[in-house]
């Protein structure tokens, strides 16, 4: 897909398209498309992550809340979304014995016990020894750092997302 037939979509086409790029969070996208024309991935991107950014701190724990545990219920029932459940299933989380996932989901407890929003990790980066061990770490973060740090994972999963739809940015050959 080029951006001449993302810059020609429709509201409802581009949110159907776009809709998931933030985890189950629509609106970020129906606010993006006022924004179009986009030059490129880029700047497409930098629009989704600018909304992020100008949201209040509850919206963006509301944003953070709007994503599914990893290893956790929405997994075990199948009602991941598309996206979602391939991230979780190529970081190996699918395949989890009963005990690490049992660890995996006290862990999780215990982290949206400290600071009200799930742990949240782009899964395609990481694997499933990595997960626990990095969520074990953050769950010792101030509330403000992981804030933003969780932010900046949920910015990473959009970023892999966009470039599963639009394709990587050819290396700029000068
Ligand atoms: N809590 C999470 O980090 N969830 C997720 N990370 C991903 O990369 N995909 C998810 O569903």
């Amino acid at each position: 897909m080029d951006m001449e037939r993302v810059n020609s979509m429709g509201f409802g086409e581009f949110v159907d398209v776009f809709g998931n790029i933030i985890e189950k969070c629509p609106l970020v996208a129906a606010a993006v498309w006022s924004q179009r024309p986009f030059s490129n991935l880029e700047d497409l991107e930098s629009h989704f992550f600018a909304f992020i950014d100008a949201l209040p701190r509850s919206g963006q724990e509301g944003i953070l809340r709007c994503h599914p545990d990893l290893a956790g219920r929405d997994l075990q029932q199948g009602t991941l979304t598309a996206e979602s459940q391939r991230e979780q299933s190529q970081a190996g989380l699918t395949s989890l014995d009963a005990d690490d996932r049992l660890r995996l989901q006290r862990l999780n407890a215990q982290y949206r016990e400290r600071f009200g929003f799930p742990f949240v990790l782009a899964a395609r980066l990481s694997d499933r020894d990595a997960v626990p061990r990095e969520l074990a770490r953050r769950l010792h973060c101030q509330p403000e750092s992981e804030l933003r740090t969780a932010l900046g994972e949920v910015k990473k999963i959009g970023h892999l997302r966009l470039v599963d739809l639009l394709g990587a940015h050819p290396a700029r050959v000068e």
